[in-house]
């Protein structure tokens, strides 16, 4: 597999503060690559540097082979960039809009872009000024996809967009990556990114705290568990529960008995990490009710913005992802609570 991105070492200053210290990723091509991190963090900035719309400080990067510094504009047409925010004149139309940009990204086919406009419901004809904040974020999605490029760098996709146009975005996203393109996008909150990403970094304060695949990410968090059993003695079920890897927070009760035999043992608990082993011991019970929650991963990345520090010893000194960041496939278990 090639790599669309590489980014190593990557640091930009603004004037005496530095705002990304050293960052380490690659992204493969034909995947999506997820940037998550609260206001501030770097990922505006590391866009920004992947364009050559700022030159970093120092590192290196490569945007689908080249130096964005040395290729110009031949990379640029190559990438389709939907910026934070979209500068549009005032006095113009969509259509008007998109003329300019496809004179500077190449031909477009513009059935092509009836279609989007369609299917993003964006009127085209419609004054700028007059286009609400979502029907903007449309048109910059529209110029950032009209011309098919080989890599598409998203800063906040779904901003704006109502969660049927979010869906029509995520579509898009699966027929361009389906067509062979790969996609860098940045948000705030994970369920953005989690509907479409392959993996995700987590950027904190300008390092990357983690890299990992969203699988991982539900993994690492913690989820809710509750069941009933019967037959069984209250302390038991604690017992058998005290045996199974990242189960924490165990709360056993008996609901009913009748003197004769033992009634329904109620448990609650917590568990992180994989859940084969919990049902292997669940397994030897006779269970009248089992629930075991959807991990929050928002609590998990939330725990991981807060700077806890990784727990698999894959934290090097200067408190980035060890093997840099860069295999999709690590990941720490700063999420876990138990
Ligand atoms: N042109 C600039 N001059 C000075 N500081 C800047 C400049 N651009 C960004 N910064 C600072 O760099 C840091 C990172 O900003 P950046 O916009 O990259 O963050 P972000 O993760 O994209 O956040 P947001 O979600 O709020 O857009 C912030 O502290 C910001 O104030």
């Amino acid at each position: 597999m090639t790599q669309a991105i590489v980014v190593e070492g990557l640091r930009k200053k603004f004037g005496p503060r530095e705002v990304l210290h050293g960052l380490d990723f690659a992204v493969e091509s034909g995947t999506v690559f997820g940037v998550i991190g609260p206001n501030g963090a770097g990922k505006t900035t590391t866009m920004r540097c992947l364009l050559d719309i700022i030159r970093p400080s120092a590192g290196s990067i490569s945007v689908l082979g080249q130096d964005p510094r040395q290729a110009g504009t031949a990379l640029r047409r190559r990438i389709g960039y939907l910026p934070g925010e979209l500068h549009l004149e005032n006095r113009t139309t969509g259509r008007r809009v998109l003329e300019h940009f496809a004179a500077i990204s190449g031909p477009v086919d513009p059935q092509h872009v009836k279609q989007l406009a369609e299917r993003l419901d964006l009127d085209l004809d419609r004054q700028t000024r007059k286009l609400s904040k979502g029907n903007k974020q449309k048109l910059g999605l529209l110029q950032a996809f009209m011309h098919k490029p080989e890599l598409l760098v998203l800063d906040e996709p779904t901003s704006g967009l109502d969660p049927l146009v979010q869906q029509v975005f995520h579509a898009m996203v699966r027929e361009a990556v389906d067509d062979g393109a790969t996609v860098f996008l940045s948000s705030h909150v994970l369920s953005e990114v989690q509907q479409a990403a392959d993996a995700v970094a987590i950027l904190r304060d300008g390092e990357i705290v983690t890299v990992s695949t969203v699988e991982e990410l539900r993994t690492a968090a913690v989820r809710q568990l509750r069941f009933n059993s019967t037959g069984t003695e209250p302390h038991d079920v604690g017992a058998l529960l005290a045996r199974v890897p990242g189960v924490a927070n165990v709360a056993v009760r008996e609901l009913k008995a009748d003197g004769h035999t033992a009634g329904t043992v109620e448990a609650v608990a917590t568990l992180s990490g994989h859940v084969q082993p919990l049902v292997q011991e669940l397994a030897k019970l006779n269970l009248t009710d089992l629930v075991l929650e959807e991990p929050d991963l928002e609590e998990a990345v939330l725990t991981l913005y807060a700077g806890q520090p990784p727990r698999l010893g894959q934290s090097t000194e200067n408190g980035q992802s060890a093997g840099n960041g860069r295999t999709p496939g690590r990941h720490t278990e700063g999420a876990h609570r138990a």
